[in-house]
């Protein structure tokens, strides 16, 4: 029997979620997630380090556990749901995506900054020549007007996507400005149009709304708020305001609900708030995945994290750049000595 949805959900817990819990996933946490997200019916759900393939390095943060054991787990025990994984050109390369493909994951989300589409060809077409899904993802949305972002998302759909996704990476837009960008990227575009928030200004859930109303098709979220920052749209309560909608995702609502409390909570580190850190990612318009990364060198500086997070924003740093990020807290050190 095939399930009816209306619209496409990509559980990222296990992926966007890595961030949030510096990238220390083990096998039998992955096994545990990816077979209760399995059971209750979530189709798509995204396994890899939280910068993606290959992210494992001083640079991103390293890996408790090597990424393809956990994708093989994911596989092993996630009955219908497909497992994805992402790749940001540059750091994961097309021999891990090949490593991926063969444990038998089925779609591949290659990412970029919002204007930097064309760094993409090649993993797309590696991707489609695989025989994976494809989805082309433009990162940290808000930096760009709107016309750069429909001339980027084309680019991602000539280059094979199946889907191409606006990603709020910082968590930063309003919901009419999710509304006018999803509006230009549906009018512009003839494959699906997909919609990532992030927390931090607590409108994730009124901008995946935003997106839905415009004719978004596919939608990520993380259970428990398990994403970068303050997490992504809560995949829980968004299925049950779904269901309130009418619109059908083919989740089972109390089953969702069980993952959260039994399986995600007691994996958390901290609970998912949205503390004064994470609400200045959303007000300065930073990469959410530059939290654990600004804490720890604020602490090495002795200096405040937002003031961290807010000279990031002012330089505009992007997904990347991790390394900048000390650079910049040793500069507002000597600044103040
Ligand atoms: C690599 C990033 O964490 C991708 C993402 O989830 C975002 O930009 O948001
Ligand atoms: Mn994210």
């Amino acid at each position: 029997m095939t399930t009816e949805r209306d619209l496409l959900i990509t559980e990222v817990a296990l992926r966007d979620g890595s961030h949030a819990i510096a990238h220390q996933y083990t096998v039998e946490q992955v096994a545990k997630v990816a077979k209760a997200l399995g059971e209750a019916g979530v189709p798509y759900i995204e396994v890899s380090h939280g910068d993606g393939l290959g992210g494992s390095s001083l640079q991103y943060g390293l890996s408790h556990t090597n990424e393809m054991e956990l994708i093989e787990a994911a596989v092993s025990v996630s009955g219908d749901s497909k497992i994805a994984v992402l790749v940001l050109p540059g750091i994961g390369t097309v021999h891990e995506l090949k490593e991926a493909a063969k444990l038998g994951v089925k779609m591949a989300r290659i990412g970029t900054h919002v204007t930097e589409a064309d760094v993409a060809a090649q993993h797309l077409s590696k991707a489609k020549e695989l025989g994976l899904e494809t989805v082309g993802f433009l990162m940290m949305s808000h930096m760009a007007p709107v016309d750069k972002l429909v001339e980027q998302a084309k680019l991602m759909e000539s280059y094979g996507a199946d889907a191409v996704y606006m990603f709020d990476s910082a968590g930063a837009l309003l919901p009419h400005q999710v509304k006018e960008r999803v509006r230009a990227l549906r009018q512009n575009l003839q494959v699906d149009v997909g919609f990532h928030g992030h927390n931090n200004l607590s409108l994730a859930m009124a901008n995946t709304l935003a997106a839905i109303e415009e004719g978004a098709k596919r939608i990520d979220g993380s259970i428990r708020c398990l994403g970068a920052g303050a997490g992504n749209t809560q995949t829980e309560v968004l299925i049950a305001v779904l269901e309130h909608m009418g619109i059908r995702t083919g989740i089972d609502l109390y089953k969702i609900m069980d993952v959260a409390e039994e399986v995600i909570a007691p994996i958390l580190q901290v609970p998912q708030e949205i503390t004064r850190d994470n609400l200045v990612l959303g007000y300065a318009g930073v990469y959410s995945s530059f939290l654990l990364h600004a804490q720890r060198a604020a602490k090495r500086f002795n200096i405040d994290s937002r003031d961290v997070l807010i000279e990031l924003g002012k330089r505009k740093v992007v997904g990347g750049q991790e390394d900048m990020i000390v650079d910049v807290a040793a500069e507002l050190a000597k600044q103040r000595n």
